[in-house]
């Protein structure tokens, strides 16, 4: 619904299809973009305090009060932001340079409540479920789901299920898998699922989670820019916007740069401030890995799959423009995008080239930071990509995991482990799957033993799964941090980061073990997968060739 206002080069998720004319701004003139026009605001120049960047302009509207009273959904409520003082101040009051913050606290740490009583409820209705009987927390989840709309997800109750026993209907055997079996296939044709994705991402979660993943998927993210500081302050782009009318707020104490828009009379993806690149529109999600990676100014980075490049910006600006940001990518027409948008946001310190990543550090080696957010299936973005629901098979998440092992091991070998600055490498993902992350940031520590998981340095996001039906990863894998959509209101995402140390010289045992020999050293050899092991992957199989991927294939 808000896509019509984006700007075509600034997406990044799994949906892009090579089409720029889904994204084409004249879009964003028609009616679709009512939901972001609203009233026009004036500054309440009060006591505003220049220095103090956090704080954003203070806003009241004509003639009614600011849409900023009825934020919705806003973006992860972080326990760090509540504060009980502030809690407690009168809602009504008009929002203003004093009480902007402080309200946004009490906003966050009253969500923070909500969630805490859903949580609290939903452990309540499954204990209750566990003592009537096996199923009864699904079917109470489900009654919940169905409340007050007629076509909402029905499930058969205890009475109804009874009297299916007795009549031999479709509960007839009654097993709790087959309950459940049941219950998966009920979702996959609610939410319009093939049964194979929607059964891959129930398991994820407990019964009453997965469907408050599944809900979360039907509702459209909110809508955030990143603010470009290579040509701005946030303070400053917030003033100008709201001047054109446009409700904002800032997204979060975890971010000094991202802004979420509520409503706006003009659209974003093409306002003066936005041709001139002070901002990229960008998901929150896709903030995180270059928080975690943090490039440092006069460092040597390279941006592996980059295309259309909301990171590779982000990482040119937190290098103030010093040093030099390699941003790749192996698909040649989405390096288009990615230039305009290096150069709409004046980025001095990019090279753009494309390259398979499975080429370097053939290519070029030596970096102090890399960053591999790699292509993966979209099951983190179905909101923004509904395809994904019914185009992904399990050859489509077998072959992007071992794509992605295979880019994994590039991406460490590109890394300089003497570098005095970094040393580290950020993997992510905005997929949920288990395949594509955890088990691909595990084979990692397996087959280079000179490189281990550290802290991503984020402040919220869900532990890595140690073990995954009946499969055991290294224990540090809980260090990587996993974001969902009904959790912190921003694409499913998925981050790790590690540091590479320098790597011992090999035993015959484990150069034999090695799959990939693609080291700094080691670059002038065949560029060598195990061959034997990747051939029923290969045959039969454009990925592996000269595959250049399409879009709605891969993020
Ligand atoms: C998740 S998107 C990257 C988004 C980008 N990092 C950003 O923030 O704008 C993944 C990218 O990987 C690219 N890609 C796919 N296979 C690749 C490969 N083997 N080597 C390098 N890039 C690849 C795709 O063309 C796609 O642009």
């Amino acid at each position: 619904m808000y896509r019509s206002l984006f700007h075509d080069s600034d997406e990044e998720f799994a949906g892009f299809d090579g089409d720029l004319n889904e994204y084409d701004i004249e879009g964003a003139e028609d009616e679709d973009d009512d939901m972001l026009r609203g009233p026009i605001q004036e500054l309440d120049l009060g006591s505003e305090d220049d220095d103090e960047e956090e704080e954003l302009p203070a806003v009241k509207t004509k003639g009614q009060k600011s849409k900023q009273h009825e934020r919705p959904s806003k973006i992860i409520p972080t326990g760090s932001d509540a504060s009980s003082d502030e809690e407690d101040e009168d809602e009504e009051a008009p929002v203003t340079m004093a009480n902007m913050e402080a309200r946004s606290r009490a906003l966050d740490a009253a969500a923070v409540r909500e969630a805490d009583l859903d949580a609290e409820e939903m452990r309540q209705a499954e204990l209750v479920g566990e003592e009537e009987d096996d199923f009864a927390d699904a079917d109470m989840d489900a009654d919940e789901e169905g409340e007050g709309d007629e076509e909402a997800f029905q499930l058969p109750t205890a009475e109804e299920r009874e009297q299916e026993k007795k009549t031999g209907g479709p509960q007839a055997a009654g097993s709790r898998s087959e309950y459940v079996s049941q219950l998966i296939s009920d979702i996959a044709s609610y939410y319009g699922y093939n049964d194979f994705l929607a059964e891959k991402l129930f398991q994820l979660f407990p019964v009453s989670e997965a469907i408050e993943f599944f809900e979360a998927n039907e509702v459209a993210r909110p809508v955030t820019i990143r603010t470009n500081t290579l040509r701005t302050r946030r303070r400053d782009l917030a003033q100008a916007l709201i001047n054109r009318g446009v409700n904002l707020e800032p997204i979060g104490k975890w971010t000094n740069v991202g802004l979420q828009v509520f409503e706006s009379s003009v659209p974003i993806g093409a306002t003066p401030e936005y041709l001139a690149g002070h901002y990229m529109l960008q998901a929150a999600s896709s903030f995180l890995p270059v928080i975690a990676l943090g490039p440092q100014p006069g460092e040597r980075v390279l941006d592996m799959a980059s295309a259309p490049g909301g990171k590779t910006t982000h990482m040119a600006a937190l290098m103030q423009n010093t040093g030099m940001v390699f941003a790749n990518d192996a698909n040649k027409a989405r390096t288009k995008s990615l230039t305009a948008n290096v150069h709409r946001l004046g980025c001095k310190n990019v090279v753009v080239c494309s390259y398979d990543g499975r080429e370097f550090p053939k290519v070029m080696g030596g970096f102090d930071r890399v960053l591999l957010d790699a292509p993966c299936s979209g099951t983190g973005v179905i909101s923004k990509d509904a395809s994904v629901k019914t185009n992904k098979s399990d050859r489509d998440f077998t072959l992007l995991s071992h794509l992605q092992k295979q880019l994994i091991l590039c991406a460490i070998d590109s890394v300089q482990p003497e570098s005095k600055t970094g040393g580290y490498l950020v993997y992510s993902t905005c997929s949920v799957t288990v395949d594509e992350n955890e088990a691909v940031v595990d084979y990692a520590l397996r087959k280079r033993p000179n490189v281990k998981l550290v802290e991503t340095g984020l402040e919220f996001g869900v532990p890595g799964f140690k073990s995954y039906r009946g499969r055991n990863f290294d224990p540090r894998v809980s260090m990587t941090r996993r974001f969902y959509p009904h959790v912190h209101n921003m694409d499913g995402f998925y981050v790790a980061k590690f540091k590479v140390e320098k790597r011992a010289k090999k035993t015959k045992e484990e150069g034999d073990a090695m799959d990939v020999d693609a080291g700094v050293e080691g670059v002038a050899g065949k560029f060598a997968f195990n061959d034997e092991e990747d051939r029923p992957y290969i045959e039969g199989q454009p990925f592996f060739s000269n595959h250049v991927f399409a879009s709605h294939e891969l993020t």
